[in-house]
């Protein structure tokens, strides 16, 4: 196979930017008072800005106290606070071209941005809402642009109940609204599949973590 026609199979062609927003976006009612909003493709290029982000961000593999163990966080994470530089420009557009289209309704710009590496089928998030700040009480929005390969998302009412699916890689958006963090839950399970990896970009604003 030819390089040029290998890069374009491999969208490595593409020009890196992000799509409209507008009416190109999905929203499903989930109940409590959660929505969770699609925009599939979002990002054109996502491969490109995978590659990228793998090799610039200094990723940080990390530890966490579960009970009275010491084990590794299943994935590789790194946290740009407000004021620090995003990894690449085009997170910086995509920022922009999301506080265009949903600041009015959130109240508030996207500020922070939560980056996540799933190496493989075995890193994983297990079930959590984003609770640790203001989202534990109130209203809000967490913005998830993922690159790399597809991963399935699954949300549940917490305290039980079916559980919806939406695989995301590729440049896909998902925001995740209303009170989905308190009164939902969500998870990025591992999987015994072969499966490439995968890195989701999360946007939050201040104080929602
Ligand atoms: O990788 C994802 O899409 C989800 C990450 C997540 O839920 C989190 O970091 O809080
Ligand atoms: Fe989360």
């Amino acid at each position: 196979m030819n390089a040029p026609f290998q890069a374009s199979l491999l969208g490595l062609d593409e020009e890196l930017g992000v799509g409209p927003l507008g009416d190109t976006v999905r929203r499903t009612h989930l109940d409590r008072g959660a929505w969770i909003d699609l925009r599939l493709g979002w990002l054109s290029g996502a491969d490109t800005l995978f590659e990228r982000l793998a090799e610039t961000v200094p990723w940080r593999a990390e530890r966490r106290h579960m009970y009275d163990r010491v084990v590794d966080v299943p994935r590789l994470l790194k946290f740009y606070d407000e004021d620090e530089t995003l990894p690449d420009p085009v997170l910086d557009d995509c920022r922009r071209a999301l506080n265009e289209h949903y600041e009015e309704e959130l109240g508030e710009p996207f500020r922070t941005a939560g980056l996540c590496f799933y190496r493989d089928g075995r890193d994983s998030v297990a079930w959590h809402g984003d609770t640790i700040g203001r989202g534990g009480t109130e209203d809000t929005m967490v913005a998830i642009v993922s690159v790399g390969d597809p991963r399935p998302l699954l949300l549940r009412p917490r305290g039980g109940g079916p559980s919806i699916r939406r695989d995301l890689g590729h440049g896909d958006l998902i925001v995740m609204g209303g009170s989905c963090q308190r009164t939902w839950e969500h998870a990025i399970p591992k999987t015994a599949r072969p499966t490439g990896p995968r890195i989701s970009i999360q946007f939050r604003p201040r104080g929602v973590r």
